[in-house]
């Protein structure tokens, strides 16, 4: 099977291996097991090769960005994982803006609002990739990747390359059409349409003093572990500290004292610690205040 994958053919640049890379090097939780099989695309070529071959060997693939948003189980992943380092960015014209998926979507925010141009102000401190956010439809202060889309290039899981253009997608809440889509291998890149603004620069400055004076950035983190509720006005983390569970700890993961849903590894956190830890807040918001919470976070089963 390693040599089959060694046949990949695109030059991969000495970033393949087999069964020594652990998945905590690739969550910003810093949780995870081996994984079996390991490569990191830097194109697109390389990215269609690597879901060529997994295809041909019925191999189970993922695809991953910064691992900002994953909770990696401690048995690892038993296929291959795909990380994502299509990293380029074009100005195409005044506002618009291409950016390759494996492209960081903290520096894409810092360098648009810098630019003089609004719509990404709060991308600045999100510590994923242009891919991520599309997918997760990523949003703070009250602006959200969606807004500012103009299209998505993705490539199907048999290699092909397609745009999508805004109308042909749809977005919610930490929700995109992409989630639902069987086809999909991965984003491959997406343009975003901003508008000229004088004020970027000075709001995104407050937006990142906010974000310093309310989360734990300092520590190990995969930042909102729940998506805040419908049908009420209390955010999640609200309801976490209501139920008086700020400080809680389970073996290493311990819910953040200064943002409840935050949930933090303090140094050697399992998997198993952070899934306890999570369904015992479920429990108590739900026990004592009658709401479901959901999971932002992704479990990657092994
Ligand atoms: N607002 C905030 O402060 C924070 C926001 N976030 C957000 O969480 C998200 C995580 O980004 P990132 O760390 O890069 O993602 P991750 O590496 O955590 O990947 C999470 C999942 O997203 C999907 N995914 C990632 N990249 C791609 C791609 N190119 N094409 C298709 N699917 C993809 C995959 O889902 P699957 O396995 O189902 O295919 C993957 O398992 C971003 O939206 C980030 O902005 C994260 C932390 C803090
Ligand atoms: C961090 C993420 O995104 C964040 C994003 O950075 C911030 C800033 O706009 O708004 C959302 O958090 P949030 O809803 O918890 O926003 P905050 O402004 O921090 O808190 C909401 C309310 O809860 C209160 N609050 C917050 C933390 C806490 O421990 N206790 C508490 O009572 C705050 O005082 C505020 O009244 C996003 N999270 C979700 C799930 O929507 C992420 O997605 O990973």
């Amino acid at each position: 099977m390693l040599s089959a994958l060694l046949n990949i053919d695109c030059s991969l640049n000495g970033s393949r291996s087999q069964g020594d890379k652990l998945l905590s090097d690739l969550s910003t939780w810093r949780i995870g097991g081996p994984c079996k099989y390991f490569v990191q695309v830097s194109d697109q070529h390389q990215l269609a090769s690597a879901v060529r071959h997994c295809n041909q060997q019925s191999m189970r693939y993922i695809v991953i960005g910064k691992g900002s948003n994953c909770l990696f189980d401690d048995l690892g992943f038993h296929g291959c994982v795909i990380r994502n380092s299509i990293v380029f960015l074009e100005r195409n014209q005044p506002g618009l803006f291409r950016a390759g998926s494996g492209y960081p979507f903290n520096r894409l925010g810092l360098q648009t609002a810098n630019e003089g141009f609004s719509g990404l102000e709060f991308a600045g401190g999100i510590p994923g990739t242009v891919g991520g956010a599309a997918y997760m439809n990523a949003g703070a202060n009250e602006q959200e990747t969606a807004d500012v889309v103009e299209s998505v290039e993705i490539m199907t899981r048999e290699g092909e390359c397609k745009i999508l253009n805004r109308s042909e997608l749809s977005f919610g809440y930490r929700w995109s059409s992409f989630q639902d889509m069987k086809f999909l291998a991965a984003i491959t890149a997406v343009t975003f349409k901003l508008k000229v603004s004088e004020s970027a620069k000075k709001n995104q400055q407050e937006y990142l003093e906010r974000r310093r004076c309310s989360q734990p950035l300092e520590e190990t983190s995969a930042g909102s572990v729940f998506r805040n509720p419908l049908g009420t006005d209390l955010s999640a983390a609200q309801l976490i500290e209501m139920a008086g569970l700020k400080g809680c700890r389970v073996g290493g993961s311990v819910i953040s004292e200064k943002h409840a849903n935050f949930f933090i590894n303090r140094g050697g956190a399992t998997c198993g610690d952070m899934l306890r830890l999570i369904d015992l807040a479920k429990e108590a918001v739900w026990r004592q205040f009658g709401v479901v919470l959901h999971e932002e976070v992704l479990y990657i089963p092994p």
